[in-house]
């Protein structure tokens, strides 16, 4: 593990720690709610205090996502998309409005709701297998020992990985990594999965490989995915709507692109299809002209 991974797993740890703590609690089995109200933002406000005064993070954010839609995520920097996911997990509270999963309010973090965090949140002194096993343990109280094994080595197995089971963080690369925190997530069986930039670290390739990946998981495990990425050809690849954040304090959704491109969904495909140089342009034109970080202009 380098420097940088050793700084900034610390939060990440934290967030972690504390699903893992509600981990422990049964499944949450409202599944027969209507897919037109599985997650719903309403009117969601997010004030920081600060020894300035209040900080206005989040003004009036409306979001209603169906059951099984990939939706991206995109925004300038600080604009407060990880404070919405973060809410989204249930870590932290709106100040105002509210966030609800089949109409229930969600207060805080459950198996229902997984993250993968940009800097991977793996146990360093853990091996692959026992950073997969360690949630599988908290959730499935029920199951035999022999049981849980089976359920971390299967999705081990789904993300290419079963070679690597015995190899520690430190021992694997960054797309490894990620693939690892991706299996963690997936092998509690979450409704919605929420990536907060999970690729952002990658190199092109790695990252390639694995948003191909992403999305034929998320076909055969029929998850709902909210993701944060700073890559509009990103978005453009994985999502059903791309929604586009404006700039804070007072942040909101700005606008929301329909992605039409059907699947499953080939990159040199999607090259040849002119629609995807008007979406691309229109999400251009609402980040760098409409709502320009300051900045970046100057
Ligand atoms: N605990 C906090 N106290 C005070 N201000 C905060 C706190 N957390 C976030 N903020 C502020 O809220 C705003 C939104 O932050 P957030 O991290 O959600 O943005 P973001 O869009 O995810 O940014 P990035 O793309 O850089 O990760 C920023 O101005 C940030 O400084």
């Amino acid at each position: 593990m380098d420097a940088q991974d050793s700084n900034e797993l610390k939060p990440d740890l934290m967030s972690f720690s504390k699903t893992m703590q509600t981990l422990s609690n049964p499944l949450n089995s409202s599944v027969a709610a209507q897919s037109e109200s599985f997650l719903e933002i309403r009117d969601i406000s997010k004030v920081y205090p600060t020894p300035g005064g209040d900080f206005v993070a989040l003004d009036g954010v409306n979001l209603t996502v169906k059951e099984g839609e990939f939706i991206c995520l995109i925004g300038h920097s600080g604009c407060g998309k990880s404070t919405l996911l973060n809410m989204v997990a249930g870590f932290h509270q709106p100040t105002s409005g509210m966030i609800t999963l089949h109409q229930k309010p969600i207060t805080e973090p459950g198996p229902d709701r997984m993250v993968v965090f940009q800097n991977y949140s793996l146990l360093p002194w853990k091996t692959v297998f026992e950073n997969v096993y360690l949630a599988v343990d908290a959730v499935y109280k029920d199951k035999s020992k022999g049981e849980k094994k089976a359920i971390a080595q299967e999705h081990i197995e789904l993300v290419g990985l079963t070679e690597a089971a015995d190899k520690r963080p430190g021992e694997i690369s960054g797309g490894m990594k990620q693939r690892v925190s991706i299996a963690r997530a997936l092998s509690i069986r979450p409704e919605m999965l929420i990536l907060d930039e999970p690729f952002g670290a990658l190199d092109p390739i790695t990252r390639e490989e694995l948003q191909e990946e992403l999305l034929s998981i998320w076909r055969e495990h029929r998850v709902t995915v909210l993701m944060i990425t700073h890559d509009i050809d990103e978005a453009l690849f994985l999502a059903d709507r791309l929604v586009m954040m404006t700039n804070g304090p007072a942040a909101k959704v700005g606008e929301i692109l329909e992605i039409p491109f059907s699947r499953p969904r080939m990159r040199s495909r999607l090259m040849e299809d002119p629609r995807y140089y008007e979406l691309r342009n229109e999400a251009l034109d609402f980040l760098y002209r409409r709502f320009a970080h300051d900045e970046i202009e100057e």
